[in-house]
């Protein structure tokens, strides 16, 4: 049996973020390794209970045992960008340096920041992460829709020319989500509805596969799109869905919330495989356990 840490079947990547569309290169990663994606969340008690420093050398050190667990394994890693950031620009420094392990695995990193503003402080933050010459150079970036879908088109732009994605919220895995996400519009659809079908058009697949800009639907709350009439297949865009493990979905939850979009689903988990560290042999264990307990789901 090939050891998972094998990647010679994997293609070769001949630029830093690709020349091919991110939901290709997603797709394909998907089919060859499953739907898992591995969160890279150093919360403080994680760090402790590892028996690591909280400052940079302890977010790195974290960041390297998971990505040696991950690497040949899964297709993804989300690094949670709050959990870096709290430790100001050291903490930075260690998920760039992070970001720059996990692409040096053939791991495709989508980084977990939910920005979103307007016009060229949108750009901005779009360059940071996906721009040519990004600081956190991810190949997706999740983004929030709420100052208008619109207002992310500059976000859109960047991916287009740097062969990058985006995720954006549209169900979220917390409960409170819904406040907003299915209030109800002016043309009596739902909130999340009109982001499904925005989403559906920013950036198709020309060739049939995924799109590059996905939707964040929680495993939590995936089966509420099929409730209010959301139709998840529409532009076979990705979807990124957190809530899987810690916050109580199961792969059960899964196939029955997402049902015909099952095969556009990357199911995120961080804290039920983290919980597991801090050597990587347990961590490969967790994440094959979870492949496992997915293997029926894509
Ligand atoms: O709707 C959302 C969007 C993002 N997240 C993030 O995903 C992980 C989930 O971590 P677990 O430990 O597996 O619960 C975390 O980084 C969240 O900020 C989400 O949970 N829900």
């Amino acid at each position: 049996m090939m050891s998972p840490h094998t990647t010679a079947t994997v293609s070769p990547r001949v630029h830093p973020f690709g020349v091919r569309p991110f939901g290709e290169r997603l797709e394909e990663a998907l089919d060859r390794r499953g739907p898992l994606c591995v969160g890279i969340d150093p919360h403080p008690q994680l760090l402790r209970s590892w028996g690591l420093p909280l400052d940079e050398r302890g977010l790195l050190e974290f960041g390297r045992r998971v990505i040696d667990a991950a690497a040949g394994r899964v297709a993804v890693i989300k690094p949670q960008v709050a959990f870096f950031e709290q430790y100001g620009p050291g903490g930075l420094e260690s998920l760039a340096e992070i970001i720059s392990l996990a692409r040096a695995s053939e791991l495709l990193v989508i980084a977990d920041a939910k920005r979103g503003d307007i016009g060229t402080t949108m750009a901005g933050y779009a360059d940071a992460w996906l721009g040519a010459d990004a600081p956190w150079p991810a190949d997706a970036l999740t983004v929030s829709p709420y100052l208008g879908f619109g207002a992310l088109q500059p976000a859109v732009e960047t991916a287009q020319a740097r062969g990058a994605g985006l995720f954006v919220l549209a169900l979220t895995s917390n409960p409170e989500g819904a406040q907003v996400q299915l209030a109800e519009t002016q043309a009596g659809g739902r909130v999340a509805e009109e982001i499904v079908r925005a989403a559906a058009t920013a950036l198709p697949s020309a060739t049939g596969a995924l799109g590059s800009v996905g939707l964040v639907v929680g495993a939590t709350t995936a089966a509420l799109a099929a409730e209010h009439g959301i139709d998840l297949t529409v532009g076979r865009v990705p979807l990124l869905a957190p809530g899987f493990g810690a916050q109580g979905a199961s792969s059960q939850d899964l196939r029955q919330g997402f049902g015909p979009a099952s095969r556009q689903v990357l199911v995120n988990s961080s804290r039920q495989i983290l919980q597991v560290g801090p050597e990587v042999t347990e961590l490969s264990e967790a994440i094959e356990s979870t492949r496992r307990d997915l293997a029926s789901f894509r």
